[in-house]
């Protein structure tokens, strides 16, 4: 019987059945009353789509948005994404329902491997865990200067440095990414450690370029997370080795730098971030929550979020004074008036200083740093407006659609600090449809560390120079998107004013 029933199948039939099946188990697999979206493959969902649109994802997901609105669906593999591109309905959904958005995706293939490998910290952890590491790490950057007096000093000592070095190479084209890298790195350093590494170091070259080499890999819709079948790939096997082996070797420095702390441990004088956390594991009764491997992890996740997204937020402000001269002269006019060439500038310039107030606000709009902001997560089925996503969808803010949205931002592609300006120059922050930081619970927590850094190196770096493209050359303002959108490596150069 089973003979005449295969005798009578051919290739052909066989093909279509196959097809038949996997189109029924997709449709019946993908859940009901979920936003539009695009039309998807068996298996893959719509990982092709988005592996043909190469270096243009970002504007794949914008042609998207234009076609299924501000709250559409894809998927990848067996994965469902969900993107909201609409400031009040991210506001719903991150704060008002916080509870049930602020998970983080938790099986996918990389993350899982840099959690086997690495431990949990603040980033990809979720629940109790990360709602005690992240006040605990909140409020030991606090303790030690983060938003006071005493950070800032150490941060424009820091600019001082930059400074120095691009005064050493005497006007000849920089490639700004790596310095500004070494800057931002130290700041963290500075906190965690206690201590600032020489910019020459062989150790912290090598620490700064893991940092970005693991955090610059195009990971939000890596085919390995959702297909993990695609890590034998040769793409599949670099993103790994870029992303979870640099993890790896960071923690392992880390291992070494942390073991000496403990055996210098004094508890009545407490140094640094370090410090701090040893003496909460000994004063908790939850000690596993603060054993060494979370607290490597803590701080490999400040180095992780708080360099590259640093030194790229830096290396677009320098990039825009090349192409705006105009810009870059005003600002240099108005440090001359309010700051002067005899002292650093402090935070308290900042209320007399609104057009440079209004540059930094009008790059975090328009480049966008953070695209798509870092993957949130249903931790149990949950509404988003009228559609009812259930748990383990993942959900995205869709920052860049936000901030280039023309009904939100006239003429939005066009930088134009001016429209946080009033018509009597002062500077007017936004109040909503602007998010660079995201929003609710799972926020960025180095908001207040990444804004300080950022006026007071602008500030010390327009004082001392004038950033000019090479003879000839104009600046490439289209960036490359990895988690970050970060500049496409260009040298120019720093003529001292
Ligand atoms: C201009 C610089 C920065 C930008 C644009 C930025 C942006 C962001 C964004 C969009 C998120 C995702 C929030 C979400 O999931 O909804 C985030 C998370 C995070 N950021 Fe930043 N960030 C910057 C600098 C920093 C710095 C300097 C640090 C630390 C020293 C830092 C630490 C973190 C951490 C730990 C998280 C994860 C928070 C959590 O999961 O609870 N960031 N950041």
């Amino acid at each position: 019987m089973l003979d005449t029933i295969l005798g009578a199948l051919d290739t052909t039939s066989v093909f279509v059945f196959l097809l038949v099946f996997l189109i029924g188990y997709y449709w019946l697999t993908s859940p009901k009353n979920m936003p539009p979206g695009p039309m998807g493959l068996p298996l893959i969902g719509n990982l092709l789509q988005l592996r043909a649109a190469g270096s243009n994802q970002l504007e794949l997901l914008k042609k998207w948005r234009q076609q299924y609105g501000d709250v559409f669906a894809i998927r990848l593999g067996s994965k469902n994404l969900v993107f909201i591109s609409d400031y009040k309905i991210l506001q719903e959904t991150f704060v008002k329902n916080g509870d049930i958005f602020s998970g983080r995706p938790s099986n996918l293939y990389i993350i899982n491997q840099i959690k086997k490998k690495t431990g949990t910290g603040v980033i990809l952890s979720e629940g109790a865990i990360w709602k005690e590491l992240r006040r605990v790490t909140l409020m030991t950057m606090r303790d030690f200067g983060v938003g006071k007096k005493s950070l800032e000093q150490r941060v424009l000592d820091e600019a001082l440095a930059v400074v120095e070095v691009l005064e050493k190479g005497e006007g000849q084209p920089v490639l700004f990414k790596p310095l500004l890298s070494k800057f931002a790195c130290n700041v963290i350093c500075s906190i965690i450690l206690g201590d600032r590494f020489d910019y020459d170091d062989k150790t912290f070259i090598e620490l700064t370029k893991l940092v970005n080499l693991a955090v610059s890999q195009p990971l939000v819709f890596a085919p390995v997370n959702f297909l993990p079948i695609t890590r034998f790939a040769p793409a599949g096997k670099k993103i790994i080795h870029d992303v979870v082996d640099s993890f790896v070797t960071i923690d392992n420095f880390l291992g070494t730098v942390l073991k000496e702390h403990e055996e210098t441990y004094d508890p009545s004088e407490i140094r640094d971030f370090v410090d701090f956390y040893i003496k909460t594991r000994s004063d908790s009764d939850d000690a596993h929550l603060y054993d060494a491997s979370n607290m490597r992890r803590v701080i490999i996740d400040l180095f992780a979020a708080g360099t590259e997204t640093t030194a790229t937020t830096l290396s677009w402000i320098l990039l825009y004074f090349a192409a705006y001269p105009e810009v870059q002269t005003r600002c240099q006019q108005d440090i001359d008036k309010v700051v002067g060439q005899g002292r650093s500038a402090t935070m308290d310039d900042r209320k007399n200083l609104p057009y440079i107030e209004a540059v930094i606000t009008e790059i975090f709009r328009v480049v966008n740093i953070a695209p798509v902001a870092v993957p949130h997560v249903a931790v149990k089925e949950g509404k988003i407006r009228q559609y009812t996503v259930p748990a383990e969808t993942i959900v995205i803010g869709n920052i860049r659609e936000i901030h280039l949205d023309p009904v939100n931002w006239p003429e939005p592609d066009i930088f134009k600090p001016e429209r946080f300006l009033d018509k009597d120059g002062n500077f007017c922050p936004p109040k909503k449809n602007f998010m660079p930081f995201s929003i609710g619970p799972r926020a960025c927590l180095g908001e207040v560390l990444a804004r300080m850094e950022t006026f007071l190196l602008f500030c010390t770096l327009v004082q001392s120079f004038t950033f000019v493209m090479p003879q000839g050359q104009k600046p490439d303002l289209q960036g490359q998107f990895g988690v970050t959108y970060s500049g496409k490596p260009q040298p120019f150069l720093a003529k001292r004013r």
